[in-house]
């Protein structure tokens, strides 16, 4: 047991009183990412409203999280099922749905966005969520590629606004990147990290530079691997095996295309080349446009690199 000394009450008082700021939480997009993180701040207390642009999409994604939640209880509460219902039971009531964004932030202390990848979509969106919102409430983006600073500018909360990076998928996956933009306040940043850590993960600080920490390592790699296969230097199944078996990774570079999402990852890669067309990294990739261009969008579709049950 630490000692307890008049300087860690002090940090335990102040770290509790970032915890509390955030009570009320606005998840606005109901995809893959919306749907996780709206599941898991739902299951550590948080009271949580889930937005997309339609009622089917968000019946979709309770059903989803309903999914998810079974899982997670399965292992949790495998002696006692009885108590694994009661718990996803409890974590349901704790999310509502609209799809009316701009009021239902009038009651929030957090907004975390998971929309499409897209710039002008997420200022519009900001734009018009920052004249309904409560001076006190934080902005966040959960974008995977795009600068926060550039994505908070349709805004007058420049120090209100972070950037929360999740991982897919959001119950599984410990690491948050929790982004500080030029202009975001200290304090800020310190409840954003805060509220990480209550939702049970593990948080990271990063600047605002492309891709953070982890897309700035991660998306060469996906695009060389897409690059070899282009080039006839490999088939996708042997080099997902081959970094399954090779490097430790537990899912190779197709197979996560797959699960991130086709449309996500060509609007990133689309973003790049956009503010960097002379770097040959960043060029698009005919396979993957002709695949998107078909609809087969990966694991959320059906079909992607391969066929999903
Ligand atoms: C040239 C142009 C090319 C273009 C390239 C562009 C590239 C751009 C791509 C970049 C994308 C960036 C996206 C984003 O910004 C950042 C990311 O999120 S990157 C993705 C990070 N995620 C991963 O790397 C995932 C890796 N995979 C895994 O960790 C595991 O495979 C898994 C997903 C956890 C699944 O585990 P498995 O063992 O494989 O499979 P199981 O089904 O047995 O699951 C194990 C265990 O987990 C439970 N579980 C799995 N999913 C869920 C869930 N959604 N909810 C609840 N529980 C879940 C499952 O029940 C099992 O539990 P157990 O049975 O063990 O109790
Ligand atoms: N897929 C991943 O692995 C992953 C991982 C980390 C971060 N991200 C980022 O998270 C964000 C969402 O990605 P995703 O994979 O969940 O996408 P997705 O396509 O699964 O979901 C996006 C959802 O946003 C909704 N939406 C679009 N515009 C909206 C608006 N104006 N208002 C309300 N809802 C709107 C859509 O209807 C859709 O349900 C993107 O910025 C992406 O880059 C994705």
């Amino acid at each position: 047991m630490a000692f307890i000394t008049r300087q860690n009450i002090r940090s335990l008082s102040s770290s509790a009183a970032l915890r509390a700021a955030i009570k009320h939480v606005t998840v606005i997009g109901g995809g893959l990412m919306g749907a996780g993180i709206a599941q898991v701040a739902a299951s550590t207390g948080h009271s949580v409203v889930l937005v997309d642009t339609s009622e089917d999409i968000l019946k979709k994604a309770t059903k989803g999280i309903e999914a998810s939640l079974k899982r997670v209880v399965k292992k949790k509460f495998a002696e006692k099922p009885e108590d694994g219902e009661a718990f996803v039971q409890k974590v349901l009531k704790n999310i509502s749905t609209s799809t009316d964004a701009a009021s239902v932030v009038q009651g929030t202390d957090l907004v975390v966005e998971a929309i499409v990848e897209n710039l002008k979509v997420k200022q519009d969106l900001f734009g018009a969520l920052d004249k309904a919102a409560p001076q006190h409430t934080i902005f966040t983006s959960n974008t995977s590629s795009l600068p926060i600073a550039d994505i908070a500018s349709s805004t007058a909360r420049l120090d209100r606004f972070g950037g929360l990076h999740f991982f897919n998928p959001v119950p599984m996956m410990k690491l948050v990147e929790v982004i500080k933009a030029p202009a975001t306040s200290q304090q800020t940043f310190d409840v954003l990290l805060e509220f990480s850590k209550a939702l049970g993960k593990h948080p990271v600080s990063c600047k605002d530079t492309p891709g953070f920490i982890v897309n700035r390592l991660l998306v060469p790699y996906m695009l060389e691997a897409v690059r070899l296969h282009e080039r006839g230097h490999g088939s996708k199944e042997d080099i997902d095996v081959a970094m399954k078996l090779g490097a430790g990774y537990p899912m190779g570079p197709f197979e996560l295309l797959d699960y991130v999402g086709l449309d996500t990852s060509k609007f990133i890669i689309d973003g790049w080349h956009e503010k960097d067309p002379d770097n040959p990294l960043f060029a698009p990739s005919p396979l993957l446009n002709k695949l998107v261009a078909e609809g087969k969008l990966g694991k959320k579709t059906g079909e992607g690199f391969y066929k999903h049950k």
